[in-house]
């Protein structure tokens, strides 16, 4: 007897994972002892049994019919764990858990031909439950860190890195689509007195109830918000045309109108104001954007200037017609 003969039951007992010989018959004539300890079946009690019959619970459909169309046709097969989560009832206890989890399983069916039995068929089944619950991890951390990258943490809204990246994205779009786009600078108005006067903490739930605001207005998932600044926040809406551009900054100056917060010291009224400068890219006037950004800040400057609590619009060309007369000047 060589080596392999002498100690092959051994190896497989020893190996750290499931092995299952059947033959032709969907008969089972190995079960090692991995397959004993997770299963809680004996190799006495599975030896002789059908591979649909062992198990208290059948195993899956699909399982079954890749076994046998290795069975029948010689094909080998592989049960990947990410579509076919744990094909056979098999537990291991966990500890953290401290109780008996199914474990989440890959694997691999190949046939076999042995003189004295004809076809047979070897199942590998290998533990996959830690390298998924590892994949799991990971994948939650880097959505975390995804998360935190672009999103501003006081507010929840997107930040400026995250807006800087959509809106080339959305300007993109809005070329190659042809359909207007229109940008919206919001500013809260004399927000350095109200924290001098209420403080900070105030400060920070005024920007938080703004932020809540001024989104609750946005209606397609296309339309975005990001925080741009301190208190400075800017909305893209595509689709938006200059016409309805003013009637929408009129709904966010009166939803945040609405939140009556007290600022006594704000010379635009007794309560928390907002001004808006906004600007619209038209793919039929315009073929230049460079200046959308320029352009809405400009209207934002207009709107303090005449007073604030109030909206302006900037036409685009008019910023690009204002620059060249700067530089022929
Ligand atoms: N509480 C709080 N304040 C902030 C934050 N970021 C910026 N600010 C404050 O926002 C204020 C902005 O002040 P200004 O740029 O002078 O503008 P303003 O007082 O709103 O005046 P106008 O825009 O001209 O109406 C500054 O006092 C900043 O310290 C923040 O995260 N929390």
């Amino acid at each position: 007897m060589n080596f392999v003969e002498q100690y092959q039951s051994k190896i497989f007992d020893s190996l750290n994972l499931g092995l299952i010989v059947v033959d032709a018959n969907e008969k089972i004539l190995l079960w090692n002892t991995w397959l004993e300890k997770h299963s809680g079946i004996t190799s006495e009690n599975a030896i002789g049994q059908t591979i649909a019959d062992v198990f208290p619970v059948a195993p899956s459909s699909a399982f079954l019919s890749a076994l046998r169309n290795t069975i029948n046709y010689g094909l080998p097969a592989v049960l990947s764990n990410a579509l076919h989560r744990s094909p056979l009832p098999l537990f291991s206890f966990d500890e953290s858990f401290k109780k008996q989890m199914a474990i989440h399983q890959s694997i691999t069916i190949s046939p076999l031909v042995a003189e004295e039995v004809g076809h047979c068929c070897l199942i590998q089944v290998s533990d996959s439950s830690t390298s998924i619950r590892r994949e799991k991890m990971l994948r939650s951390h880097s959505e975390v860190l995804k998360k935190d990258a672009t999103t501003d943490s006081l507010t929840g809204l997107y930040n400026r890195r995250f807006f800087d990246e959509h809106y080339k994205i959305s300007l993109g779009q809005a070329i190659r689509q042809k359909h207007p786009l229109s940008i919206f600078m919001v500013d809260i108005d004399y927000f350095k007195q109200y924290n001098d006067y209420y403080g900070h903490p105030a400060g920070d739930k005024v920007l938080m109830q703004v932020a809540t605001t001024l989104k609750a207005q946005l209606s397609r998932s296309s339309d975005m918000l990001a925080r741009y600044g301190g208190e400075e926040f800017v909305l893209i809406l595509p689709n938006m045309s200059n016409d309805h551009g003013m009637q929408f900054a009129q709904k966010l100056i009166s939803a945040v109108n609405q939140l009556a917060i007290p600022h006594l010291k704000s010379k635009a009224d007794k309560t928390i104001t907002i001004s808006i400068g906004f600007s619209t890219y038209d793919p039929n006037q315009h073929r230049e954007v460079s200046t959308l950004i320029d352009a809405a800040d400009t209207a934002l400057y207009k709107a303090k200037q005449q007073g604030r609590n109030q909206a302006c619009f900037m036409p685009l060309d008019t910023l690009l017609s204002h620059r060249l007369q700067i530089h022929a000047d």
